[in-house]
């Protein structure tokens, strides 16, 4: 049975859990993945129950858990919560916390893309936060689906001391840790994530953040 909110130890409830996905296959391949439906890599798999042992090592228990519609990320979300002894934990799949779409780049080798559009340009379109890839989203279009979600379906589970897992991507988190973090524009063209690296948000009651860490490997 789940521990109830009430019998934890002080300081472990109001958490906020955020994780990258394990490597993907189109990761391995270094694709332009967006909305493509790809599985874990065997690698991503080892990653993911190495964060799961990594959040077990935490002692933390969920109330909640988040994913995407994708594969890659509530694969991981299974695989995290079977470690953590919480496999029957429902998990609620949301095409809110998608991934980017990546538009006319998606099935593009990285590399290639460099060669044929320019390194500069790719780059804009991977890390900026306004200007989107050809039929694709922006970081900040990325932002509109995924922080109202966040605030809609999250922030009031957190505000009555639950802790809660969200397993997504490299950009629908980066979105969204930009709000968190409060990142400027500039800032978060610099930040990126780890696959499976989980980043650690304590939560105060009225809602704003305490304290942030990552368990990085
Ligand atoms: O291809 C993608 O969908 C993403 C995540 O792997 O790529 P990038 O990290 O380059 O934004």
């Amino acid at each position: 049975m789940l521990q109830k909110t009430g019998d934890r130890p002080q300081g472990s409830n109001n958490v906020l859990v955020l994780v990258r996905h394990g490597q993907s296959e189109w990761n391995r391949l270094n694709m332009f993945t967006g909305w493509k439906d790809v599985g874990l890599s065997e690698e991503g798999v080892s990653e993911a129950h190495r964060a799961g042992q990594r959040l077990k090592d935490e002692g933390l228990v969920f109330d909640s858990a988040f994913a995407s519609t994708l594969k890659r990320a509530h694969n991981t979300l299974d695989i995290i919560l079977g470690e953590v002894g919480q496999g029957k934990l429902p998990i609620i799949k949301a095409a809110a916390l998608n991934e980017r779409d990546y538009g006319d780049l998606v099935g593009i080798n990285k590399e290639e893309a460099r060669k044929r559009f320019g390194a500069e340009k790719v780059q804009i379109w991977q890390r900026s936060y306004d200007v989107a890839p050809p039929g694709g989203e922006s970081l900040k279009d990325t932002a509109a689906r995924v922080c109202p979600f966040f605030d809609r379906w999250i922030v009031p589970e957190l505000q009555s001391g639950k802790n809660v897992i969200v397993v997504a991507h490299g950009n629908s988190l980066r979105s969204l840790i930009m709000e968190l973090d409060k990142l400027t524009p500039e800032e978060v063209q610099h930040y990126s994530l780890a696959t499976a690296t989980p980043v650690i948000y304590r939560v105060k009651a009225d809602g704003t953040l305490a304290e942030k860490r990552s368990l990085a490997a």
